[in-house]
């Protein structure tokens, strides 16, 4: 059977654990096909961002149109945008991406700012799934989001901008809070003790996509790919990639 086609919009991570890299992992773990336009290509490891490449806005242009114009795309993931113009790009095209999923990001797990709030904001007006951790939520709505009550709120608040569902992580307390058809509702996890969560957001938001390509509701959806996010977490636990936090285990290799 033919997979279904999944289309990451996502800078490059030479080291692997994030971005397109972990993107392109969770699409072809999860069953479905990977494309990518690549936004960005950073020099990063598992200790951080020391250069990064921006890809200039016709060529984001030009990967998108030769990935639109052959392939079935069936849900977009969009992760890392630093430069205005690429922003534009996708927005002047956000009508033709199905099931959208965009996940703000604005600074790398090890402290680099890969991405500017008035850059990745003009995207969150659109009907997509906004996953921002709790640091991009408050860096969206500026100011602290920190307690479970307060993401409650800045989902909320994240959804009357726009998307048709605001998921906001917690990293290691395993609560995330997901605002969906009008409801609020805290989806608790189990905590994985780990130093090695470099590309849990990516790999999330990419979850959510392939889920959304299959056919899932929001929910559902959203529920798979943080059981998905879990089991990595737990496969990845005792590997020693690098000197910072690493990646997870896509494949289940550990697990
Ligand atoms: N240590 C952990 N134990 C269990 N779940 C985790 C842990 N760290 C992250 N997660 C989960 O991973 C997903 C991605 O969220 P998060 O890590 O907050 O993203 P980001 O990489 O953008 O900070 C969420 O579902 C979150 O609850
Ligand atoms: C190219 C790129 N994109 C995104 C992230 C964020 O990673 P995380 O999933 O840990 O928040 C990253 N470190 N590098």
């Amino acid at each position: 059977m033919t997979p279904p086609v999944v289309l990451t919009i996502a800078g490059s991570d030479s080291g692997g654990g994030a971005g397109i890299q972990a993107d392109l992992k969770t699409f072809a773990a999860l069953g479905a096909f990977g494309t990518s336009v690549i936004t960005a290509i950073t020099a990063q490891n598992t200790l951080g961002v020391t250069a990064i490449h921006p890809v200039p806005a016709e060529i984001v242009a030009a990967q998108l149109d030769a990935v639109l114009s052959d392939l079935p795309v069936a849900a977009v993931k969009v992760g890392m945008i630093s430069d205005p113009a690429v922003a534009k790009v996708i927005a002047a095209r956000a009508a033709e991406l199905p099931n959208l999923v965009v996940d703000p990001v604005l600074v790398a797990t090890a402290g680099s700012r890969l991405g500017e709030v008035d850059v990745v904001g003009v995207l969150t007006a659109y009907p997509c799934v906004l996953t921002p951790n709790r640091h991009e939520a408050g860096a969206l709505l500026g100011r602290v989001i920190e307690t479970a009550e307060e993401m409650v709120s800045a989902a909320a608040e994240l959804a009357a901008r726009g998307p048709r569902a605001v998921v906001v992580t917690g990293s290691e307390l395993a609560l995330d809070v997901l605002h969906y058809a009008g409801e609020t509702t805290p989806l608790r996890g189990e905590p994985v003790a780990t130093v090695n969560n470099h590309g849990s957001g990516c790999t999330f938001s990419s979850a959510i996509a392939v889920r959304l390509a299959a056919g899932d509701a929001v929910p559902e959806a959203v529920a798979a790919a943080k059981e998905y996010v879990n089991r990595g977490l737990r496969g990845g636990a005792q590997w020693r990639l690098g000197a910072g936090p690493g990646p997870l285990d896509h494949f289940g290799w550990s697990v």
